[in-house]
């Protein structure tokens, strides 16, 4: 247990100790020395994530995988829905439309600074995911149920607020227990579970009746509420900390590191709550959400992070990844290719497989080196699409996007290469990277942050499926594809300059390197030192 003579050693040892109050929060840029010594220390002696790490993991990331079926299984319904919800005539465009993006209004909402961010600082991180999965349940339920486009609508969007919120906590929820080493990794089983839904939507979809596949959703949320519910499932321990609950955060921790000594986590947990410790404590709720409004958007090193945040996640969409999943089928069409699910599961296949090889090489390359990498492939992969749209010479119809099939000649071939590369080399760097947001922000904002940061994604997500038709139409497919690879060189020049690496660092650690300035070379040398990995990518101060 958490005693006070613990406590009491743990303030001399911290006090008394090398690690003196005086110093600067977190990483002193350049030294490598750090404040967070016996969170270190705990965490070097886990050798693997053990059992619980894993258990928590995979219960958390049944939110990402209700977030990559729910954003799959739309395609299909839509055709299956037939005159289910409209006796009489079919679904009119309008209606599609509104059914396909109300989920993604709702999680645009959801994610949102009012509702996730604030609820998961204030409530936590547990509460807020066990609301999320009350939100998506009520959704789905409603889709089940109903007999008008309305209501299909309305449950839709319902289940999208659960889908926001769900998006926002699942990677946020595993970074603050992850040990920093494995954190990317196991933040990357979350994303595997996102492309894992898309994956399994399309094959559902493919076999079930509409109703059927809605329902069908209700099983992981069930089961990861359960989860959430049973005794013994707690809050992440730096949540429990910055909230001053020491005991629940030292059961916590024992938890997670078991073979550790008990001193050893009173250490460590004494020591975070000296790096949290903001005087925030007597603040009204209302108060600290002010507070934390002013802070994200003031202190330099919180509007680098969010800079890098928000960067990141636009640049996630707005590379047009999201237009393969909703529109493959449109695409393929027009080279020639009919069988519709067979190209999305190649597209959804292909996103899965490589999100999985991420996760593998995620900790060991690092986030910079992998983005650095992939992002110039994928403007090459975005290139060959361009050039084979030219010279296929597609005229886009200008009333349903749809064009006229031609033969599947070499340049058919050319899309199908270009687009296949589009998804490999997009999901092992972009598809992933950008969910390790939560270890940009600290501790007092990092609901707010990663809201920002989330919402963003949302937005993107949105405006790339209501634009990307009519760009195809104003702009050529061929122009179309040339936008999107001069976007991804745009966002490639910002990751060179202002992401440094974060890989393998504590969360305290990383405030440090953005205090200043975007202290990439700091951060090259300081995750060399924390992993032993080389990570030269050629980066000189600039
Ligand atoms: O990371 C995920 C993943 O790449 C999905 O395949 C994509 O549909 C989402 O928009 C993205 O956030």
């Amino acid at each position: 247990m958490f005693t006070s003579s613990s406590t009491a050693q743990a303030n001399n040892n911290i006090i008394g100790g090398s690690n003196s109050q005086s110093q600067p929060s977190g990483y002193l840029a350049g030294s490598g020395a750090s404040m967070t010594s016996s969170v270190s220390i705990l965490e070097s002696n886990l050798t693997h994530p053990n059992a619980l790490i894993w258990k928590l993991t995979l219960l958390t990331s049944i939110s990402g995988f209700m977030f990559g079926y729910d954003t799959g299984y739309v395609s299909s319904i839509l055709v299956t829905i037939g005159q289910d919800l409209t006796p009489g005539s079919y679904l009119s465009v309008e209606q599609k439309q509104w059914i396909t993006s109300a989920t993604s209004v709702g999680a645009f909402i959801g994610s949102s600074l009012l509702l996730a961010g604030t609820l998961s600082d204030s409530i936590g991180r547990r509460k807020t995911l066990i609301l999320s999965d009350i939100l998506f349940l009520a959704g789905a339920i409603t889709q089940f149920l109903s007999y008008s486009v309305t209501l299909m609508v309305l449950g839709r969007l319902i289940m999208g607020f659960g889908v926001g919120i769900g998006s926002l906590i699942a990677p946020l929820f595993i970074s603050e227990f992850a040990p920093s080493k494995y954190r990317g990794k196991l933040v990357v089983v979350n994303c595997l579970c996102i492309t894992g839904g898309q994956l399994i939507a399309y094959a559902i979809g493919a076999l079930c009746k509409w109703r059927d596949v809605v329902l069908i959703s209700c099983l992981p949320c069930g089961l990861q509420l359960i989860g959430l519910l049973l005794k013994g499932t707690t809050d992440t321990p730096r949540f429990l900390i910055m909230k001053g609950l020491q005991e629940e955060a030292f059961v916590a921790l024992k938890t997670i590191y078991n073979n550790a000594d008990d001193s050893l986590i009173s250490d460590a947990i004494m020591e975070l709550s000296m790096e949290y410790s903001s005087g925030e404590g007597k603040l009204s709720n209302f108060a600290k959400f002010r507070k934390g409004i002013r802070d994200i958007f003031s202190v330099g090193s919180n509007k680098r992070a969010l800079v890098i945040g928000c960067g990141l996640q636009a640049a996630q969409q707005f590379v047009g990844f999201n237009s393969l999943m909703y529109f493959s089928t449109t695409i393929f069409k027009m080279v020639g290719y009919n069988n519709s699910t067979g190209v999305s599961c190649i597209i959804a296949g292909t996103n899965f497989l490589f999100t999985a090889l991420a996760l593998l090489i995620i900790d060991k390359i690092g986030r910079r080196r992998i983005l650095l990498i992939s992002m110039p492939l994928l403007c090459a992969a975005q290139v060959l699409c361009a050039v084979s749209f030219y010279n296929l010479n597609i005229n886009v119809d200008q009333q349903s996007a749809q064009a006229a099939t031609t033969d599947i000649n070499k340049w058919g071939i050319g899309i199908l290469a270009g687009l296949v590369m589009f998804v490999a080399f997009y999901a092992i760097g972009l598809g992933s990277v950008p969910w390790q947001q939560s270890e940009l922000f600290p501790q007092n904002v990092r609901g707010i942050g990663t809201s920002l940061s989330t919402s963003t994604n949302w937005l993107g997500s949105m405006i790339i499926a209501a634009c990307f038709l009519t760009l195809m139409q104003v702009l050529t497919p061929c122009g179309t594809f040339f936008l999107f690879a001069s976007i991804t060189l745009f966002f490639w020049v910002m990751v060179y300059l202002i992401y440094p690496e974060f890989g393998g660092l504590q969360l305290e650690e990383v405030q440090g390197l953005l205090k200043d300035k975007f202290d990439v070379k700091g951060s090259l040398e300081l995750h060399e030192q924390r992993t032993g990995h080389t990570n030269n990518d050629g980066y000189t101060r600039i």
